[in-house]
């Protein structure tokens, strides 16, 4: 067997032309969607992702602002920022990029956006909305996930979804969503024992740790559908991806590559979180 790919990137680019069309009718009533990202510090990839976050909404018609603060910057002036935008009728999301430098706590950070501009998705309250089956703004990669499953409409109910990680920007939101598509969810960290044994029975393997190649095709059920959310820089420059994916499109059905991948998906989401904000204010 050797697997479909799905890319990210084609999905995303079909999704952000649909997303030009309804920024321009909204912008025919009279509001133009803006985005407002905060950057602290100067960290390479960080600033990538700004930058993509810039383009994408350039392309779509969202008014984007970029605010960058040093390295430096407290915890309390950034508090400060995010409660003037808060409070300005012009911004429809706000963004801090993780990660913050250490001095700066960064739940208190995402707690401090108001919930109705916390296009990330990150806020607790909604995060507690999503848990209960409300509308919100869902958290982007893990929403993405979803889309790209959908686009090639893969079964999610009844199949067992195993999600490999647990943090709260991806693993544990993603099991969130699955389980709304009625899947029968496992979570796999760190601590598991046996993991290979839940790999094994896997019908949809999300695999989210952060770390090149954690598995490759020798557990994979045939047929299983395997999406790759790791975006790993190795030594010699370049992306790859939690799974190794030679063996693993041995053995799967559908596979995500890195890159290309899960990984535009995330900015297209938070685009597409961006024009939800901007709608409740029409
Ligand atoms: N406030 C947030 N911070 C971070 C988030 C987030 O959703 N909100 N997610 C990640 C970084 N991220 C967006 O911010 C992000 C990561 C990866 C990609 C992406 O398109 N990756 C490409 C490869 C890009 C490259 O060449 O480096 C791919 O996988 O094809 C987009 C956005 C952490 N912080």
């Amino acid at each position: 067997m050797s697997a479909e790919v799905i890319y990210g990137s084609e999905l995303s680019q079909q999704l952000k032309d649909e997303m030009k069309n309804e920024v321009a009718e909204i912008k025919k009533q009279g509001v133009t969607p803006n985005l407002t990202v905060i950057l602290v510090g100067d960290d390479p990839a960080s600033r990538s992702y700004v930058r993509g976050k810039q383009k994408a909404s350039d392309y779509i018609g969202i008014e984007s602002n970029l605010i960058e603060l040093s390295s430096e910057t407290s915890q309390n002036e950034l508090l400060k920022l995010i409660t003037q935008l808060n409070n300005d009728p012009n911004v429809h999301g706000i963004l801090v990029q993780l990660p913050l430098p250490d001095h700066i706590n960064e739940q208190s950070v995402i707690e401090a956006i108001s919930p109705d501009k916390d296009v990330d998705g990150f806020h607790p309250v909604n995060i507690g909305r999503m848990m209960t089956g409300q509308d919100t703004f869902f958290p982007c990669t893990p929403y993405g996930i979803i889309q790209m499953l959908k686009s090639k409409n893969i079964p999610i109910e009844g199949k067992h979804a195993v999600v490999i990680g647990r943090s709260n920007i991806v693993g544990k939101p993603v099991g969130q969503l699955l389980l709304k598509e009625n899947a029968t969810v496992t979570y796999c960290h760190s601590r598991t024992k046996n993991m290979e044994q839940f790999i094994a029975t896997a019908d949809i393997l999300i695999v989210a740790v952060g770390i090149p190649h954690f598995i490759d095709g020798t557990h994979i059920k045939p047929g299983a559908v395997v999406i790759d959310v790791g975006v790993n820089r190795i030594e010699d420059g370049s992306l790859t991806g939690d799974v190794e994916f030679a063996s693993a499109k041995q053995k799967a059905s559908y596979i995500t590559p890195v890159p290309k991948g899960v990984g535009p998906m995330t900015i297209t989401m938070l685009m597409g979180n961006t024009i939800k904000s901007a709608k409740n204010n029409l």
